[in-house]
């Protein structure tokens, strides 16, 4: 039996996990971490992550960006593998994150669900025959208006992808609004929509001339990142220091 930690236990993301671990004879969630505490839950619940005494073997992360500094030096002193999902991390962070994975297990992902990790790959192959072709290339994500983070993270992770199998020749550009000017070769343009409960849409477009090649994930509920959540965090459990990622779990 896997023992998790659920760092942002009460939001969106906390709630389905406890809910899809209750149902998984393999991990129990044995406390949770959240700045909002005014609900019952059915493990111990701290309001910060320092002053979590539970053992455990892995922490779940669904938070916020301003929890991750404070969840990382928990885990480096604790020694406990994290699953860290928040996105919206700065350039400052993710070297953090960077070095923390020296010392403790770390398996960051932008997005948990299968879908979008085997896009990831469909999107590598797409590019080194459309980018050398010259189209042009977009991602349009669009999430419900509850989000905090644009472009989401799995936008920037498409885009990564993109840019990795294209040798990095790509500039992202987040807003079109101040410049007149053509569109340039080298952009890789990512726009963001929110609105209402969408739980997430990522488009990614090859245009070229006089014809488009779209790619779409639409994610009908969050379960598909939970689930993929869970069994990273029953991959990561044991495991040595180390930088992870979701194709260690679910494209191996
Ligand atoms: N990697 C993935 O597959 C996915 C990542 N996400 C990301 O996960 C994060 C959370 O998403 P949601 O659950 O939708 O958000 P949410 O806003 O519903 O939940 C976040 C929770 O974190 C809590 N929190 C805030 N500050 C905290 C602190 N210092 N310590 C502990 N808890 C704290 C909040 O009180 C809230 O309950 C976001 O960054 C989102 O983009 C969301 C879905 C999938
Ligand atoms: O905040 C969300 O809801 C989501 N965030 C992740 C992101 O920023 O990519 C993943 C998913 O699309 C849902």
């Amino acid at each position: 039996m896997v023992r998790a930690i659920m760092h942002g236990c009460n939001g969106k993301m906390g709630r389905a996990i406890t809910t899809l671990a209750k149902e998984d004879a393999e991990v129990e969630i044995v406390a949770g971490v959240d700045a909002y505490t005014e609900v019952a839950n059915e493990y111990p619940v701290f309001d910060s992550i320092e002053k979590c005494d539970v053992e455990a073997d892995v922490v779940i992360d669904f938070s916020n960006a301003k929890a991750v500094d404070g969840l990382l030096d928990y885990c480096v002193e604790k020694q406990i593998p994290v699953v860290l999902c928040t996105t919206g991390l700065s350039e400052e962070q993710l070297q953090e994150v960077e070095e923390a994975s020296k010392k403790v297990a770390v398996l960051r992902s932008a997005n948990m669900s299968l879908g979008i990790n085997l896009l990831m790959q469909l999107l590598k192959e797409a590019t080194k025959v459309l980018s050398p072709a010259g189209y042009d290339i977009e991602i349009v994500e669009k999430h419900h208006n509850q989000k905090l983070d644009a472009p989401s993270g799995t936008a920037i992770a498409l885009a990564d992808s993109i840019n990795e199998a294209a040798g990095g020749q790509y500039e992202y550009v987040y807003d079109r609004s101040q410049v007149r000017k053509k569109r340039d070769k080298k952009e890789l343009g990512i726009s963001a929509v929110r609105g209402g409960t969408i739980v997430g849409e990522h488009e990614v477009l090859f245009a070229g001339i006089d014809e488009v090649i779209e790619f779409k994930h639409t994610a009908y509920s969050r379960t598909v990142f939970g689930k993929g959540a869970v069994e990273a965090a029953k991959f990561l459990a044991g495991k040595e220091a180390g930088k992870y990622d979701m194709s260690d779990v679910i494209l191996k």
